[in-house]
């Protein structure tokens, strides 16, 4: 299955179990593990590498670190160095600019993207009383939260999922705002007291997907992960909402937010071809010129066309009456 000619890091040999490295926390471990119970499923051998990551040990807020990358770099060191063969990051954590000497062999199908509340007394959002406490780390969703709810006071917080939950339990915040695709992979959905809809909360750009990495010339490896493990549509998705990200030159601290969805046949651009499916992206920023909303389609292949159309709306057409504070409350000079 591997390619006896290419590359000289060693190609991974489909006699002996693929090296896939993991970070240590829950829910890496859980989404590393779901990929190699699929590969397994395939008939490959799997075992599983800890490595250790900066974004699992410091203490320091996720914007003081620079955010961008500090849960990747780790893997993509161990795959260089050929201590591993492949890794599983969520896809929001991931760069937009790709590494050099690697290659995304596969997405697979998404989780749900969307946001959850996670709050005291089974509260939803609307429910919180005024000055409720609400932790967040990321910027994109604190600027939407002052957004809907302008009367409460967000904190930034710092965590893994259990922990985050557990401020809530032990009553040092009234609720806490996470990805329910993190609680479905750790089977904690049961905490989630609402899903918060896109009209309220666009989620991260990639949220709910995995990204299986690779070296890049160890293609044998690339096109067997590609084969057992990616999904075209999710692929699709998200590389519209990346390729919005990367043209706002936003990383993943940045307050933006950016969901593609398959679009319905009366969504379809009047341009294409019938057959053509397609994408509605929608996407929030809270730039310098203010917070916007936005929502535009386009052809499902040409995704980054897509992504580069709406970073282009967000950046070049801030029409003061199109800012749709979701919810209707704030002006954009209250973020
Ligand atoms: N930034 C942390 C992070 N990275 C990936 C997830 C889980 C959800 C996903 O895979 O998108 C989470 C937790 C969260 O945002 O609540």
């Amino acid at each position: 299955m591997t390619d006896p000619g290419t590359g000289t890091t060693a190609p991974a040999d489909a006699t002996r179990p693929l090296r896939l490295g993991t970070r240590r926390s829950a829910l890496a471990t859980s989404q590393s593990g779901w990929v190699a119970d699929r590969l397994r499923a395939a008939g490959r051998g799997v075992e599983l590498v800890l490595v250790t990551t900066e974004g699992d040990t410091s203490r320091r807020s996720l914007t003081e670190i620079g955010g961008t990358g500090v849960f990747a770099s780790a893997l993509r060191g161990a795959l260089l160095d050929g201590r591993i063969d492949l890794a599983v990051h969520s896809l929001k954590d991931l760069p937009t600019a790709p590494a050099d000497g690697l290659v995304v062999a596969a997405v697979p199908e998404r989780e749900d993207p969307h946001d959850v509340l996670v709050a005291r007394d089974g509260l939803a959002l609307r429910d919180l009383p005024p000055g409720a406490v609400v932790g967040t780390g990321s910027p994109r969703r604190a600027a939407q939260l002052g957004l809907l709810r302008p009367d409460l006071e967000v904190r930034d917080i710092r965590g893994n999922v259990d922990s985050r939950i557990r401020m809530v339990r032990d009553q040092v915040l009234d609720a806490v705002v996470l990805a329910r695709a993190g609680l479905a992979r750790l089977d904690r959905l049961d905490e989630a007291t609402e899903v918060l809809g896109t009209d309220d909360m666009v989620p991260a750009a990639g949220q709910g997907a995995l990204a299986v990495e690779c070296r890049a010339d160890d293609t044998g490896l690339a096109a067997e992960l590609a084969e057992i493990l990616d999904h075209p549509a999710t692929r699709a998705q998200v590389s519209a909402e990346r390729a919005a990200l990367a043209a706002l030159e936003a990383g993943c601290t940045a307050p933006v937010g950016a969901l593609a969805e398959p679009g319905s046949s009366d969504e379809r651009h009047p341009a294409d071809d019938p057959s053509s499916a397609t994408l509605v992206l929608h996407a929030f920023a809270a730039l310098d010129t203010g917070a916007q909303r936005r929502v535009t389609s386009g052809a499902v292949d040409a995704p980054e066309e897509l992504g580069r159309a709406m970073a282009a709306l967000l950046l070049n057409r801030p029409d003061p009456t199109g800012l749709v504070a979701a919810g209707s409350h704030t002006p954009e000079s209250d973020l």
